[in-house]
């Protein structure tokens, strides 16, 4: 008898697999540093719990889809888990499983007590009505029940939510507590609990943290921003309001140049209106590849991963790279960037903003009790500057790059509550 075998064809390494093996990689380097055992190092490596779920989506014309669902806590040891809720259409677990990771290096490193944990639904919001978005939102909110909570697990807006998702999920957890509970979620509307200042808190911290890797005023400082959404926008202008040139934008519609630098309030407006950046006409047009080539000081990706890889990085001749993105440059873009002298300001650093406002917004939301927002801005910047001058000194003392300074203070907080809590229960 002929067993038959089946062929093995090559496993596909999507962008979300990309993703996890640069998030692998650069735990192992961390791991490696801090001489840290294998059994550990394994629980690192590994997702506390992760879940996948099929979400029926009834559309408008009564057809049903059937899209997949996730959400990854990577780690819980030093607090609830915490992290965004995507919507896109290549998301994947492998994707959702890097970024939990990442969330649980970044809280830590800020020193916020939160594990990490990210959620994903694999749509693309563009092509589902208000409707249709609300029914996926709150199904996938009933499905994923059980693993979220405001002491177990707090989602907060990500690629392609905003707001109003999260206002969705709030209402959903509260309707089935029957209370309403607004510290299952934060980034939420104002009205239901939200806080001053978490809208544009990433892009704020973004711009704090240029600030502190610059050194020097802004005046003559030029800068590209690659993603004009809820992070690349606001730190677009953020970076002009402070005083920088910022000359170049992207978004997935198109990118666009001006030598002498973007009215930023205007083009938000004009995308605001049009659907994009594409066709701003006080501009020139410009290949998203070339945005990353240009002679600027500062590079802000804020879109998606893998932006920055081996085959640009040799091409990219800005000074210093703020990255407002999760895992935008892969492990060989971050060698060619080191030896090419670049400064790579990291993600689980730049970034970080977003997720220190969303904890003060959860703290006033546990204590019935909201902040100004000059108190909100003011413990931001500090954590923010706190966090920054903590990895550049590490860095300078250990001759490490920014992020491998940042990684191993974020995985070193981890692994000694680990072994603080017991690793034998
Ligand atoms: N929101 C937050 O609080 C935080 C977000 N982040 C990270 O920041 C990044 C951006 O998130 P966020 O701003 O919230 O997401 P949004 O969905 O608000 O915006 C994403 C932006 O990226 C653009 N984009 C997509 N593909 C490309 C491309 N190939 N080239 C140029 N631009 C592109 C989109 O364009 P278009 O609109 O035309 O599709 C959009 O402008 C992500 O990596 C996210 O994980 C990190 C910390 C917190
Ligand atoms: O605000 C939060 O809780 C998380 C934001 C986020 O998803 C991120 O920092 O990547």
């Amino acid at each position: 008898m002929t067993v038959m075998v089946p062929s093995r064809t090559p496993a596909l390494i999507t962008p979300g697999r990309q993703a996890l093996d640069s998030a692998l990689h650069q735990l192992d380097q961390a791991a490696e540093h801090l001489r840290l055992d294998a059994g550990l190092r394994t629980m690192l490596a590994t997702p506390r719990r992760s879940l996948t779920v099929s979400v029926p989506v009834r559309r408008e014309d009564g057809r049903m889809d059937v899209v997949q669902g996730f959400r990854v806590q990577h780690n819980v040891s030093r607090g609830p888990a915490k992290g965004g809720l995507r919507f896109h259409p290549s998301t994947d677990i492998h994707e959702v499983t890097a970024l939990a990771m990442w969330m649980t290096w970044k809280c830590a490193l800020v020193g916020i007590p939160y594990g990490g944990a990210k959620g994903g639904v694999a749509v693309d919001p563009g092509m589902l009505t208000q409707r249709e978005l609300e029914r996926v939102t709150r199904r996938y909110v009933n499905e994923i029940l059980p693993m979220i909570g405001p002491e177990k697990d707090i989602p907060a807006p990500d690629v392609g939510t905003d707001e109003q998702t999260m206002a969705w999920i709030m209402d959903t957890y509260s309707v089935n507590t029957g209370y309403a509970v607004p510290g299952v979620v934060t980034g939420k509307p104002l009205m239901l609990g939200g806080s001053l200042g978490r809208s544009n808190a990433t892009s704020r911290g973004v711009q704090i943290a240029a600030m502190c890797a610059l050194g020097r005023s802004p005046e003559g400082v030029t800068a590209a921003v690659q993603g004009f959404g809820k992070v690349g926008a606001p730190a677009a202008q953020f970076l002009s309001d402070a005083g920088c040139t910022v000359v170049a934008v992207s978004d997935a519609t198109g990118a666009v140049y001006s030598a002498g630098g973007l009215d930023i309030a205007d083009l938000r407006a004009w995308a605001a209106e049009s659907g994009g950046v594409a066709g701003y006409r006080h501009a020139d047009a410009l290949d998203h590849a070339e945005l990353f080539e240009l002679d600027v000081d500062v590079l802000v990706p804020a879109a998606l991963e893998g932006a920055i890889t081996a085959e640009n990085a040799p091409r990219i001749r800005a000074r210093l790279i703020v990255e407002g993105a999760n895992g935008p440059t892969t492990p060989e873009a971050d060698e060619i960037l080191a030896a090419n002298g670049t400064i790579v300001v990291p993600d689980i650093l730049a970034n970080a903003g977003g997720v220190i406002v969303s904890y003060l917004e959860w703290v006033q939301n546990m204590q019935a009790y909201s902040w100004s927002g000059g108190e909100v801005e003011l413990k931001l910047r500090d954590l923010m500057e706190g966090a920054y001058a903590e990895v550049r000194s590490l860095a300078a003392a250990r001759d490490l790059t920014l992020r491998q300074a940042a990684h191993v203070i974020g995985v070193g907080r981890v692994a000694e509550a680990h072994q603080m809590r017991g690793l034998y229960p």
